[in-house]
């Protein structure tokens, strides 16, 4: 098979350079450009030099090089609220733009570049899936999956993830007393152990054994992380390119998505056994995996078919695992390195713990009370957006208007949290700036805007479904690590992850002695080390 493929690109090879090939070509594509540069009516819009041309290259680029967010932030800053990025895509940082794309009922629709993120590609996620129609009746079928009331009943099975990674902690700092010790620990991997295996536990009815072993043994989150990686890259490229690119990625990454297909079958397979084995009164969890089982089509009473509950559980650990992680590293790396507000942190746990109004295992409804901390998580989130490309759309007919600039029907357009949050209009002159005081004590009408302005779950119809159960996570998980230990960032060194490769902050600037090396495809991660040492 390869050696058909290189015999058959060879011969292309060959055709390409002949003369009577090449003359026809090297003037088609002269043309391409200029059209582009001059008469495309996206012409006027500023924007790389690669994209002007026609040349749909500068969102590839930069996602393959994980320099994404600050690359296209770069451009916003040079040449203001819209920006051409690909041939016919636009990017924007204009709020009332944004409000419009994002707005629930708009009918902006999602562009071809998520197809290629599905997991199972013959299924399309709630995700990735872009027909509207089928999205909407999708959505409405495991809405319940995802309600308010669900989340109170699913807290019972993070407990055990957060009681499993204080074990791994403890031993791996050595008690001495109530706050511990010592060792560097590369705490964004523990971080996303924790994660994957929370989202295990709700999605698939059990984890993924990480924290317990502390290795990711079959490449679980490597292969979903590149997943990830590999459509950001494909996405963005147009039409039949982008499937193909992806096909190839796919298929020659050292981590093969064929291993995902073992453990979520095994583990949706067991439940439908247990089902049916338990007597009538029995009572079964009452996980997101039961919901699944009991979701039924859209205006049937068909219940879902086990592969469509393999898809939407599989999706749910895609959409919610690496999100996850980067929200809690990006939570460390913002509050450490600014020792005042870990200060102000730390005074607020302490003093909520020894005045008794939380105590171990924390509960949702005793972190969601501890206001600094909500605070430190929200600037977190605002900051360090987890999903740092920008949200494609597709304008609608009649085109839409966004300063002096008309994007007719049919332009991808698109806002980037990363980039909109760092703006001024969104979130004022130091909106640059880490300062969960921004989100205390302000008015009702400053909070609305704010919030507004809030895009890293999304908004509008396809905003995250599942965004308070990061939530809840972090309010019951991060108390208790405050509490119990004292955490610092140490300085790379030559036994560091990643220690060849500079070092490089969450605004991108590269050092050599920086801490964290952090990157940036569809998702904004960050690998650092910290210590637990003694208080
Ligand atoms: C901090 C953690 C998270 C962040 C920052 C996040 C962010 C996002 C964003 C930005 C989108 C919208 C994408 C778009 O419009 O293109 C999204 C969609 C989605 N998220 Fe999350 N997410 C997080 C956690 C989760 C978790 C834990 C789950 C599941 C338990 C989840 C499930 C989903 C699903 C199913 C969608 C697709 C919704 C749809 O299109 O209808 N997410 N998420």
């Amino acid at each position: 098979m390869t050696s058909i493929v290189i015999s058959l690109f060879i011969q292309l090879l060959q055709l390409l350079s002949h003369p009577l090939t090449l003359t026809p070509l090297a003037i088609s594509i002269i043309f391409y450009c200029a059209w582009n540069f001059f008469f495309h009516p996206l012409a006027k819009i500023p924007g790389p030099l690669s994209a002007r041309l026609g040349i749909p290259t500068f969102r590839s680029l930069s996602a393959r090089s994980n320099t994404y967010s600050w690359n296209h932030k770069a451009l916003h800053d040079k040449y203001g609220d819209v920006v051409r990025l690909g041939p016919g895509i636009v990017t924007t940082t204009d709020p009332e733009a944004i409000r419009t794309i994002y707005a629930y009922g708009s009918n902006f629709h999602k562009t071809k570049f998520y197809s290629v993120f599905a997991a199972i590609m013959s299924k399309p996620s709630l995700f990735s899936n872009i027909n509207p129609h089928s999205h909407a009746s999708g959505r409405r079928s495991v809405a319940r999956v995802y309600s308010m009331k669900s989340l109170i009943e699913l807290e019972e099975y993070v407990g055990p993830c957060v009681q499993q990674l204080l074990e791994q902690f403890d031993r791996l700092a050595s008690v001495t007393g109530e706050k511990t010790t010592h060792r560097p620990v590369e705490i964004n991997k523990w971080l996303h152990y924790f994660a994957a295996d929370t989202i295990g536990e709700l999605a698939f009815g059990c984890g993924f054994g990480l924290l317990q072993s502390g290795q990711d043994a079959s490449s679980l989150l490597r292969v979903f992380t590149n997943l990830s990686y590999f459509g950001s890259i494909s996405g963005a490229l147009p039409g039949l390119v982008a499937p193909l690119v992806n096909a190839i990625l796919r298929k020659t990454s050292r981590h093969s998505p064929s291993v995902i297909s073992p453990h979520t079958w095994e583990r949706v397979n067991k439940r439908y056994k247990l089902l049916a084995e338990a007597p009538y009164d029995e009572p079964v969890r009452r996980d997101m995996l039961a919901g699944f089982i009991k979701a039924k089509y859209p205006g049937t009473n068909t219940l879902f078919l086990p592969s469509d509950v393999v898809a939407q559980a599989t999706s749910v650990f895609g959409a919610g695992s690496d999100t996850t992680a980067g929200a809690l590293a990006g939570f460390f790396y913002y509050v450490l390195t600014h020792p005042t507000v870990y200060g102000r942190l730390q005074a607020e746990v302490d003093s909520a713990f020894e005045a008794q109004r939380i105590s171990m295992p924390v509960t949702y409804a005793q972190g969601i009370k501890l206001e600094y901390l909500q605070a430190c998580i929200k600037e977190a989130v605002r900051l360090f957006t987890p999903v740092a490309m920008e949200l494609p759309r597709i304008v609608p007919e009649g085109g839409m208007t966004i300063g002096k600039y008309f994007l007719p029907a049919g332009t991808h357009v698109g806002a980037n949290a990363y980039v909109f949050h760092r703006t001024e209009h969104a979130y004022g002159p130091d909106a640059e700036l880490f300062r969960p005081e921004r989100w205390l004590h302000i008015s009702e009408e400053v909070r609305a805007t704010m919030e507004r302005n809030f895009l890293s779950f999304g908004s509008g119809n396809r905003i995250c479904i599942g965004k308070n159960i990061p939530l809840m996570e972090m309010s019951k998980l991060l108390p208790a690590l405050l509490w119990r230990y004292s955490f610092s960032i140490i300085p790379r060194s030559k036994d560091s992850p990643h220690r060849h490769a500079l070092g490089r902050s969450v605004d991108g600037i590269e050092s050599k002695d920086g801490p964290g090396r952090v990157y940036s495809h569809w998702f904004l991660g960050i690998d650092v080390r910290f210590t637990l040492p003694s208080a």
